[in-house]
């Protein structure tokens, strides 16, 4: 059995491939873990596991950076994400939001899966189509469901686990707060750094 590394792109994983030696693929396989780029989003992300995704997975590892709404979390950080829900899935009913749940169309929140213990502080997540950078928007997410960080494909990563019944991990690493757009304040590198590092030390200790 082996672990799927998953990652919307190629540079979130640079130290990775380099530290392995791997060739600059989509599909990487290895003797203990194989690693799929699926691209930025969502959609990309449940299409990519809908190829890729099998029982040869006893877990999937999905890594990104992200955007966090808590200031008081560093930059840099890494967390563990438990929750992730799908935050735009569901209808507007005037100044309300009502979740595909309260249509009676299934879940829009998934939990992670795992046995592993893992040694970083643990968050709960939303995932967006369209990444938050207005101020009305962010207070009333924040102010619905309070998460603490946001990505791309978080959700749909703990989704296609929880259809296939595979054992699943998120890390995301802060790379800039959630506020209205400013890529001179993100730091992207940094959290990269982090991401990759943690990375490298998990699955060789895993082997
Ligand atoms: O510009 C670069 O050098 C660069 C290098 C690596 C990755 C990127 C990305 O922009 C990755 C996009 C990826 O990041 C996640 N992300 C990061 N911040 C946020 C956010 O505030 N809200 C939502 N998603 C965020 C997301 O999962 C994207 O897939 C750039």
């Amino acid at each position: 059995m082996k672990t799927l590394v998953v990652a919307a792109t190629k540079a979130e994983l640079t130290l990775l491939y380099q530290h392995y030696n791997l060739a600059a693929e989509d599909f990487i396989e290895t003797k203990n873990f194989d690693i799929l780029i699926t691209g930025v989003g969502m959609v990309a992300t449940a299409f990519a596991l809908g190829k890729q995704l099998s029982s040869k997975y006893n877990l999937v590892l999905n890594l990104g950076i992200a955007g966090c709404f808590d200031r008081k979390i560093e930059l840099g950080s890494l967390l563990n994400i438990t929750q992730d829900t799908f935050s735009e899935l569901g209808a507007e009913n005037g100044d309300d939001f009502l979740t595909i749940s309260d249509l009676g169309f299934g879940e829009s929140t998934y939990p992670n899966k795992t046995r592993l213990k893992i040694d970083l502080p643990t968050a709960t997540a939303i995932t967006v189509n369209r990444v938050s950078g207005n101020e009305k928007s962010i207070n009333a997410i924040a102010n619905r469901l309070n998460p603490t960080i946001e990505s791309m494909e978080g959700a749909a990563v703990f989704f296609a686990c929880s259809c296939e019944n595979i054992d699943c991990l998120q890390v995301r690493s802060i790379s800039n707060y959630v506020e209205p757009r400013n890529k001179d304040n993100w730091k992207i590198g940094l959290a990269i750094k982090n991401l990759n590092n943690w990375a490298i030390t998990f699955l060789s200790e895993m082997n």
